[in-house]
This record gives C-alpha cells, structure tokens and sequence, in this order.
C-alpha cells in the first residue's frame, strides 16, 4: 500500500537517504532505531507533513505529491505521541477532529460523523470518556482516544509514532492489543518504538534504522539478532543479552 523508493528525507540536512521499503498492506511493521536516527522525520514525510529531499512516496501505486491532504487524510491516520496532544476539548470532539478530512470547510459534522466518532469510541473501549475533558485523561486513555480519532478517519493505514511511550506496563499491553485487533480488522500498521521485544511480539514486519539507513527489514525473526540490536544502539551484544530476554537464547 505505501512503498518508498530511493527516497532522502530530511531538512536542510539530509536525515536518512535510499529508503527502499514496501510497507505489507495488512501487516504491522515496526520501526526501530535509536534517538534522533530520524524515525519521526520518516513518519512526517509519509504523511505528507515533510517534503522528501529525493526519490518517491508511492501510496496505492500513485505518486504522494498525486494525492489532496484530504485524500491522504482519508487513507492514512496518525497517532502523534500522546503528550504532544494538548486539547481543551471533550474527548467527544477530539474524536469529532477526525472527521475533518470528509467535511467541506463551511460544514459542521452531521449525524453520521457523529455515529462514526461514537464507534471509535466504542471500538477502543473509551466510550465512558466521552464527555470528558481531553486534558483531565491520564496517558493510556489519552493515547486510547487518539487511536479512535484516527479510526474516526476510517483510514486503511495507521502511522504510530511511539504509541506506548509514557504508559503503565498495563496499558503499553492493552494499545498493542488493541493495535493487533486492528490489523485483524483489515488496517495496515506502522509505529515506532524505543522497545524491541514489543516489536518482536506484536510486528509481522519489522525495519532497522541505523545511522541513515534502513540496513535490516524483513521478519522480526529473521532480522531481530543481537548483532544488529547492538549495532544499531551502540551496546556490546553481551550488555544487549543482559538486558533483553527474548534474544538471550542466541
Ligand atoms: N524541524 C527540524 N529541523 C531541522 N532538523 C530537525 C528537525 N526535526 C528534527 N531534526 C533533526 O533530524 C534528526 C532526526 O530527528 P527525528 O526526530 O526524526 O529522530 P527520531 O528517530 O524520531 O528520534 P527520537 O527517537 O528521539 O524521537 C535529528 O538530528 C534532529 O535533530
């Protein structure tokens, strides 16, 4: 569904350069890489936000510059990290926001869009929030209805940027449920995180970032070794052991 083809990201500087990666329609994919490798940077230039220095965005096999911010709205959703979302609205009309994409600019949200609001709601389990203030949520249910303002776009690909930052083992556990329950109903996934075992348990798909470069994608088990995890955050395979459980067997 969304395939990258030589392309340099970045601003004045070059970030990342000879991206080449098709994002399996129906999959989760995961991004690893350490801070500032420029995982958002990625996500920003997917969706638009971010012109790429060189090379191609393809969404549905059309080029990315082909497409509306309206249509792109409409087939891609982002969840930003949670704290970023600073909203003195009731969580209702956060999900509302999600309609945006399909109201002309003089139209307010009919009945419809409000039926879809109230379902991503639903779908996530925060439909009890609904008249709540946005800014009194703690982080896991603020993080719940970002992903249901997304859906409210009824998208066919989520972009995650660090979906379980700042959340409770509990509620890190209940978002990537959640996110598998998703991809079960059809949607294409893609989110960051500074966690590898999350990524070896809930992706299908999985890319490396490591100074610039994607330099491993493919199955988390094919591509998820020490070696690489080592490499890729600056630790000594025997520190990286101690530490991560699942690859200890190695
Ligand atoms: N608006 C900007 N203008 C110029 N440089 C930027 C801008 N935003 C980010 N950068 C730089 O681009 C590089 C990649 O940043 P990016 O935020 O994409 O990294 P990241 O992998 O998402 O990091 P983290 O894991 O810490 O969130 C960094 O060196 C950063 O300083």
């Amino acid at each position: 569904m969304i395939t990258l083809k030589n392309l340099r990201i970045g601003y004045q500087q070059t970030v990342a350069d000879n991206l080449n990666v098709t994002f399996p329609t129906q999959k989760i994919t995961a991004l690893l890489g350490a801070n500032g490798c420029g995982k958002t940077t990625l996500l920003k230039t997917m969706l638009g936000l971010i012109k790429p220095l060189h090379g191609e965005i393809l969404i549905k096999n059309t080029p990315h510059f082909n497409w509306t911010a309206a249509q792109l709205a409409r087939t891609i959703g982002y969840v930003p990290q949670a704290q970023q979302g600073v909203f003195s609205f009731t969580v209702r009309d956060v999900v509302l926001m999600g309609r945006t994409a399909y109201l002309a600019w003089y139209a307010t949200p009919n009945q419809q869009d409000k039926q879809i609001a109230q379902q991503s709601l639903e779908q996530l389990g925060v439909a009890h929030l609904a008249d709540k203030s946005y800014m009194t949520l703690s982080g896991g249910e603020r993080q719940l209805v970002l992903i249901a303002r997304a859906l409210a776009q009824r998208p066919q690909c989520l972009i995650m940027d660090e979906p379980t930052s700042n959340l409770d083992f509990g509620n890190q556990i209940r978002v990537l449920e959640h996110i598998q329950q998703l991809r079960q109903q059809g949607l294409t996934v893609m989110f960051t995180t500074h966690q590898p075992e999350q990524a070896f348990r809930y992706a299908d798909h999985l890319l490396l970032m490591y100074q610039g470069e994607i330099i491993k994608q493919g199955s988390p088990k094919d591509v998820m070794d020490l070696a690489s995890l080592a490499q890729i955050y600056g630790l000594s395979p025997q520190i990286l052991a101690k530490n991560l459980h699942l690859l200890k067997d190695e």
